[in-house]
């Protein structure tokens, strides 16, 4: 189906691009709302976070939506073939579909935000250790494409698959932080393996690629476990641990546009990078009309699982080239300032679905090879 090519190579963010994985929604028509899932995005719905747990925690998400959704995806996957960029798309999910682990049930999540559960490291493949259930089985919708770099000459890992149990995450984030997580894991179902405690779990929006560096954020100890696992497993690289720069993911907070440049999500964030990073150009999110983001009262739906920023979350095709959400006309105006070339593509959803352009892709091919970005 795919053409097998010659297998991925992707080191960075910013070169030019010619291979991507962008991401699906079919049936998105709910989030599981189960205690892995309070906790995986507490930061952003804790203020709105009832009782909604328990024996059925679906939040339905009306379809008209969903298809809102997936006119946009068809935007962006239009805009990205123009750019000469070859799309690849993962197999369809089904409706309705319900896991149901030895440990706990959940209804799956569709291959909507890629981003999120693998990680490119060169011509490596690496499957990460999902946080919340419901996504345990997401990569299997990417196999197709992930057999054919194989068979085209990539290297294909996994890291452990976590049972994800009653006591497999970790809180101590939050508890760094004086914030009480009970909210989120109230009213926990799952069944626990007596002896195994707090897992490796991952999620690959939590690196951010320059070369042969890469930022990793570690929040707590089922990330300090992977970056254990990264680090034994690719030698030649270099991960800088980011020590709690965020809850998990870090492409709403640093995004790399080129090596000297980056979006920052504020100045507060500088002091969590490698002191080189700390000498790069910076640009900041400017203010935005908050009226650009949709919003789902009217549905009965009033949690934003992604923050404002979530627009800072574009896509590189090269280094003059930034795909940005056109409901952030602020932003590519600073950026035509700075003599990018801006490819506008409606994004409207983007806090019910919790992903920017960024997450919904995965860059399969770029120029770019295991440089010294940072030397
Ligand atoms: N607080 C997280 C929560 C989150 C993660 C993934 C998403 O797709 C959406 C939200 C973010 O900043 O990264
Ligand atoms: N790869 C991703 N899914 N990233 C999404 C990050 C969203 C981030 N939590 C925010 O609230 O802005």
């Amino acid at each position: 189906m795919t053409d097998p090519a010659s297998g991925a190579n992707s080191f960075d963010e910013w070169t030019r691009l010619s291979q991507v994985i962008v991401g699906r929604a079919e049936y998105y028509t709910a989030h599981d709302l189960d205690t892995s899932w309070r906790l995986f995005f507490f930061d952003n719905v804790a203020p709105t976070l009832g009782n909604e747990g328990g024996a059925d925690p679906l939040l339905a998400i009306p379809e008209q939506l969903v298809d809102e959704l997936n006119e946009d995806i068809a935007g962006l996957v239009d805009a990205l073939t123009g750019c000469g960029v070859s799309v690849l798309r993962p197999a369809t999910p089904g409706k309705n579909v319900d896991i149901c682990s030895p440990l706990w049930n959940a209804r799956a999540t569709p291959p909507l935000n890629v981003r999120d559960q693998t990680i490119v490291l060169g011509n490596t493949i690496v499957e990460t250790a999902p946080h919340v259930r419901s996504r345990i089985f997401e990569n299997d919708l990417l196999k197709p494409l992930f057999y054919s770099y194989f068979e085209g000459g990539s290297n294909w890992l996994s890291m452990p698959r976590p049972a994800l149990g009653r006591d497999s995450l970790d809180d101590a984030y939050f508890r760094r932080l004086g914030i009480d997580v009970s909210r989120a894991t109230e009213g926990e179902t799952a069944l626990g393996i007596d002896g195994l405690g707090l897992e490796l779990v991952f999620d690959g929006a939590q690196c951010m690629r320059l070369g042969r560096d890469v930022l990793v954020n570690v929040a707590n100890r089922n990330h300090e476990l992977a970056l254990r696992w990264l680090t034994v497993n690719f030698p030649h690289m270099r991960f800088h641990r980011l020590d709690g720069i965020a809850d998990n993911h870090i492409d709403s907070v640093v995004v790399p546009l080129r090596p000297g440049l980056m979006l920052l999500r504020s100045p507060k964030y500088l002091a969590f990078l490698p002191k080189e990073m700390q000498a790069w150009d910076v640009i900041y999110p400017p203010e935005t009309d908050e009226s650009t983001f949709p919003k789902y009262d009217d549905f009965g739906f009033v949690i934003p699982i992604a923050s404002r920023y979530i627009d800072i979350n574009v896509l590189s095709i090269d280094e003059e080239t930034v795909v940005v959400n056109s409901h952030y006309p602020e932003l590519i105006s600073v950026l035509e300032g700075r003599g990018f070339t801006v490819v506008p593509v409606r994004h409207r959803h983007r806090r019910l679905f919790g992903g920017g352009f960024h997450c919904f892709t995965l860059d399969t091919v770029r120029a770019g090879g295991c440089e010294d970005y940072l030397g």
